[in-house]
């Protein structure tokens, strides 16, 4: 593409050099730099983009956008002054690409839990109602059929554009897409064209990055205060926050709640570990997705596909052919009759409803037990809370590791532990390998219990030191269980 079409609509400070010259493609890390291409110098969280012109241009890049110019530029490269480089990357890709998102009805979520829930189940409501899309998630990304590996909830800008550009050109309509605090922070949504987008809730997580709840309050809300006029937002009102997150938008607000008045009304009527009866604006709906929270997550799919102009009842009906999502509240019946659920929950919040939507479903005759651990490299402050919230709410918890990544496993489990309240120190105890600390629970379990091993999902590795070793909690508990015959 020619420079000088990229530059559409794009605002610049300064040009030196000839605009007039084509670009073979965009990069923003100049490992990656080649002939013709265009580098942007992006400031990072550990170092600044501006330091890698040189070596971008040695690799072969001819364009350079930045905030700061060097000392001298080098001969047949093309210097653009901006002033935030980070955000005219996301403007640049949407030429490059061709607008793609402003062609298609792209969706977002946001929220700290049930993003990739609400995402994923949108995706496959829509293919049962006969549309094809593309779904950019924690767990993969998708093309209609085709299926890529993630590398972050929401990638970068660059990436986004690609493959929303590619399902536009396979005719898909829609594209789902989970909108990370982080993703919002660090401009991977700038320049998209949002239709629709929906909240999900707030609570804990991240404050290592954020630091303030109302730093990361205020990071997810930039995303609905951005948004056009001719944008839908909705949010859930059962949440303390629902109502601040539409505060300052542009957006027709629209609501969804279990509790109070809103436009998508939702009850649970029955529960069991096989699905749940509700009932939704006045409909009843059964599904094998089970857990409280996950009305929440089902009323807001129902609300995005309502305000897409689909019926509630040709909805509620696709809704009723849903399957689990992979990693969220899936369930494993041994031979022997122990009951395992393996879920993603990794926050205090997540862990505490999972735990809650558990213990409403069982009978109290069996035992619970919780195995999970907390992510290295990650917000500290949930150690403590996730450790009283297991201890309390099961039988026995089993403190193990997670993802320590460059941390220390036992400190982050003494981190867990010192949350555990006196009354329940009796209830824990801790095995710092994930796999002897599932096979210890195994061993303690009868039959008719149940143990739930929480934090990984659909995670198929376990980070140590900067190594991903293949590790899968299913594929776990199903060896263990061959081998001790239960
Ligand atoms: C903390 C964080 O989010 N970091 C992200 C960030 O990297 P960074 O700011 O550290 O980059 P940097 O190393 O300082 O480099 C600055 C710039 O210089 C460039 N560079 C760097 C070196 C070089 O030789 N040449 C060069 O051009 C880099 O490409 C970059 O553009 O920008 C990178 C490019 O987009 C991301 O890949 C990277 O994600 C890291 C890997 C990560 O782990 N992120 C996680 C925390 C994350 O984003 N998670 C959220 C989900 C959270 C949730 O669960 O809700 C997600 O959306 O996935
Ligand atoms: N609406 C909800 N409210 C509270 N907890 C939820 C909700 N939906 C899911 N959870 C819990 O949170 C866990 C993670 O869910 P999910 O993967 O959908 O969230 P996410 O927002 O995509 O998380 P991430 O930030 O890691 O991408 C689930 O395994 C479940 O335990
Ligand atoms: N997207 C989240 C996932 C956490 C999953 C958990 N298994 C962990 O490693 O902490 C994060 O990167 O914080
Ligand atoms: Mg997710």
């Amino acid at each position: 593409m020619k420079l000088k079409e990229l530059l559409n609509r794009i605002p610049t400070l300064e040009i030196h050099g000839e605009i007039n010259r084509e670009v073979s493609e965009i990069v923003f890390d100049s490992r990656k730099a080649f002939k013709a291409s265009l580098y942007v110098a992006v400031k990072g969280t550990i170092s600044d983009g501006h330091d890698f012109i040189n070596s971008a241009i040695e690799k072969g890049s001819s364009v350079i956008v930045c905030e700061n110019f060097p000392n001298d530029f080098k001969e047949n490269c093309t210097y653009i002054k901006v002033e935030n480089a980070s955000k005219t990357l996301g403007k640049l890709a949407a030429n490059f690409y061709g607008n793609p998102s402003e062609k298609l009805k792209l969706i977002g979520v946001t929220g700290t839990n049930g993003k990739t829930s609400v995402c994923t189940l949108l995706f496959d409501v829509f293919k049962i109602l006969g549309y094809s899309s593309a779904l950019i998630s924690t767990v993969e990304y998708r093309i209609g059929d085709e299926i890529i590996p993630s590398t972050h909830t929401t990638p970068d800008v660059l990436t986004i554009n690609k493959i929303l550009a590619k399902a536009l050109e396979i005719g898909c309509e829609y594209a789902f897409t989970e909108v990370s605090s982080h993703g919002i922070h660090q401009d991977r949504i700038e320049g998209l064209h949002f239709k629709i987008a929906g909240f999900t809730n707030i609570t804990h997580d991240h404050l290592d990055y954020h630091h303030t709840f109302l730093e990361y309050l205020n990071t997810k809300k930039r995303f609905f205060d951005e948004l056009p006029s001719s944008a839908v937002a909705i949010t859930n009102v059962d949440d303390k926050n629902g109502n601040v997150m539409l505060q300052n938008t542009l957006a027709k607000k629209k609501s969804y709640a279990m509790k109070t008045m809103a436009d998508f009304h939702g009850k649970l009527l029955e529960a069991d570990f096989n699905g749940m009866l509700m009932n939704f604006n006045n409909k009843e709906v059964w599904t094998t997705i089970t857990g409280k929270f996950n009305v929440y997550n089902l009323l807001l799919v129902f609300g995005i596909a309502s305000e897409c102009g689909f019926e509630e009842s040709e909805i509620l009906t696709a809704i009723s052919q849903l399957k689990r999502v992979k990693g969220r509240f899936e369930t494993i019946k041994s031979p022997s009759g122990i009951f395992f659920i393996v879920d993603y929950a990794h926050t205090p919040d997540a862990l505490e409803n999972i735990l809650d939507s558990i213990n409403e479903i069982r009978t109290k005759n069996e035992r619970l037990i919780c195995v999970f651990g907390c992510g290295g490299d990650r917000d500290k402050t949930k150690r403590p809370e996730m450790g009283a919230v297991a201890a309390s709410k099961s039988t026995l918890a089993i403190i193990t590791s997670d993802n320590p990544r460059s941390e220390n496993p036992q400190e982050i489990i003494k981190e867990i532990e010192a949350g555990v309240k006196p009354e329940n120190y009796n209830k824990f105890l801790s095995i710092p390998d994930r796999k002897d600390a599932i096979k210890s629970a195994i061993k303690f379990a009868e039959p008719k219990d149940i143990i739930l091993v929480a934090g990984k999902g659909h995670e198929n590795y376990q980070e140590i030191n900067g190594v991903k070793h293949h590790f899968d909690d299913k594929e776990i508990i199903a060896e263990l269980l061959n081998i001790m015959g239960k």
